[in-house]
């Protein structure tokens, strides 16, 4: 087990950490220092860029090795010798004077051999494959000049591209292109993945990426502190409230769920159903009275209770079995709506607060975030779109998602499930898990109702936040996964069962 943020993260879970470029530098120095000289390091890597070449070259022969003036490129050089001598028709291309090389790369040029033309679009003409060794963790700025016209060029044509540890152009760290950026056909990259590479654009400029093992120890990570993780189950199955033989309704903690009015009333039984399905023993929605009949209507065994106004809802949360509430969805923008969100925070119940219930704190979110902090150890977890996002953290509204979700967590007070394509979940404390596992079709009406109402589900379960909302935020793009284009809302807690099952917990005890 690797201690890390008084977090025990499962050794199985190392295989998820995420390296920032400079954080992955201090990983290639600890391995030289620790007996693995940095030329075995890139000689390791850049046969592992041949093999997923040749993966890619199919029934071609002509390999294009595009490379830049530093070790990214030296990867290209090691991965074009791997090729030559594997009998395909290799031809390197180089940014920059091939005497201006310096260090490892300078060494895999000489090794190299071949001829080595300068860098041009025409290049690439004939390929049947071409290897982009241009940039990788180096990159200090857009791409230009030659570089540029090169990338245009191989966006332009068919021809498949392999990017070595990112498609340059790319921020390893934030996922974001600042220039022209290569749009890649796979990535290979070493001994972790960054964090550019499953946050978006990255991630579908990446395309499927591989990560080799070049002989960097992963003892190093326990030096590096990480602090992001790949959001999938090794990460927080052993915090999950997996049923236990002497448990009972009780014991599996109540979710309560407050409705909006009358004609608002779907959001709130979304959020109820995920609550019960991912574990809630019991769940509750709280209704105003003229909802009460149409909620009672569409009920089993989710319970109803009447609550008229913030005196009402604290009155229920008294009953301190309810240890969980979700409130937001559909509630309307404005004060009253901010009463509810007080009188919830003051209850102590583990809060999760969605839609309205941000929006509703745009003009005051010091006034949401003081609540927040009133009880920092309580979990409360915020699960706002961008749209939301912007609206609370205006100061975070654009560049790194990573970075944006981290600050807002840290000023907030509480955990920020940022939710996308690449969904983030950042702890105050600076821990962070990014998703990948969502696909294109969650994006569906109600989604985020059904999420928050995982999250609550969970937190009444006594799952802490932090692994809570990642779990939460994996299990939904699981089922949405599972069930398949043409999802609605509604399928998703009725998919998650068999997600659950495909999870395996350990047998009851
Ligand atoms: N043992 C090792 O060192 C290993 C390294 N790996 C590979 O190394 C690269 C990172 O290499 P680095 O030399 O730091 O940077 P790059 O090759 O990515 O960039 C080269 C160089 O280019 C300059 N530069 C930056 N931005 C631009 C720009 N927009 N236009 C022109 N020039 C630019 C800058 O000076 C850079 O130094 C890493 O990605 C791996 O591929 C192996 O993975 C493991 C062993
Ligand atoms: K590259």
């Amino acid at each position: 087990m690797v201690k890390t943020n008084a977090q025990t993260i499962g050794t199985d879970a190392l295989g998820l950490a995420l390296l920032t470029p400079d954080e992955m530098g201090r990983a290639d120095r600890l391995a030289v220092e620790r007996g693995t000289p940095s030329l075995t390091l890139m000689e390791n890597a850049g046969r592992g860029v041949a093999r997923e070449a040749r993966n890619l070259l199919g029934a071609g022969r002509r390999v294009v090795v595009l490379c830049g003036p530093g070790n990214n490129g030296g990867d290209g050089f090691v991965a074009a010798r791997y090729l030559a001598e594997g009998g395909a028709e290799v031809h390197v291309a180089l940014l920059g004077e091939r005497a201006a090389l310096e260090g490892d790369a300078a060494v895999m040029a000489q090794r190299w051999g071949g001829d080595v033309a300068p860098l041009a679009p025409a290049a690439i003409n004939g390929a049947d494959v071409v290897v982009d060794a241009m940039f990788g963790a180096g990159l200090t700025r857009p791409l230009s000049g030659v570089a540029a016209e090169v990338v245009e060029a191989l966006n332009a044509s068919t021809v498949p591209v392999l990017a070595v540890d990112v498609p340059s152009g790319l921020d390893g760290g934030t996922g974001q292109a600042r220039g022209p950026v290569v749009e890649a056909t796979r990535t290979v990259t070493f001994f972790r993945r960054k964090p550019g590479h499953l946050l978006m654009p990255g991630r579908a400029l990446c395309g499927p990426v591989v990560v080799d093992d070049i002989g960097i120890p992963d003892g190093v990570l326990a030096d590096i502190g990480v602090q992001a993780w790949a959001n999938a189950p090794a990460l927080w199955s052993t915090a999950f409230p997996w049923p236990r033989l002497d448990g009972h309704k009780y014991s599996r903690g109540h979710a309560l769920v407050v409705s909006g009015p009358a004609a608002h009333t779907g959001a709130a039984r979304l959020g109820a159903r995920g609550a019960l399905r991912v574990g809630a023993g019991l769940v509750t929605v709280a209704s105003p009275p003229d909802a009460i009949p149409v909620n009672a209507a569409q009920l089993t065994a989710i319970m109803l209770m009447a609550f008229d106004g913030a005196a009402g809802l604290g009155h229920i949360l008294e009953d301190k079995r309810k240890n969980a509430v979700l409130l937001g969805p559909a509630l309307g923008v404005g004060p009253p709506t901010r009463q509810l969100v007080g009188t919830a925070l003051a209850s102590g119940a583990a809060t999760v607060l969605d839609a309205d219930a941000l929006t509703s704190f745009a003009d005051a979110p010091d006034v949401l975030f003081a609540a927040v902090a009133s009880d920092a150890a309580r979990s409360i977890v915020m699960t706002p779109h961008d749209g939301e996002f912007a609206r609370l953290f205006p100061g975070s509204a654009a560049g790194c998602k990573l970075a944006r979700a981290r600050d807002a967590a840290r000023r907030s007070g509480a955990i920020v499930v940022l939710k996308g394509p690449d969904t983030v979940v950042a702890a105050p404390d600076g821990r962070a898990a990014i998703n990948d596992n969502a696909p294109p079709w969650l994006a569906t009406a109600g989604a985020g109702d059904v999420l928050g109402g995982f999250v609550a589900g969970l937190l009444a379960q006594g799952m802490p936040a932090f692994a809570a909302a990642c779990a939460a935020v994996w299990l939904h793009g699981a089922a949405a996964a599972a069930f398949g284009p043409g999802l609605i809302a509604e399928d998703l807690p009725e998919t998650l069962p068999k997600v659950l099952r495909a999870l395996s917990g350990p047998d009851p005890r």
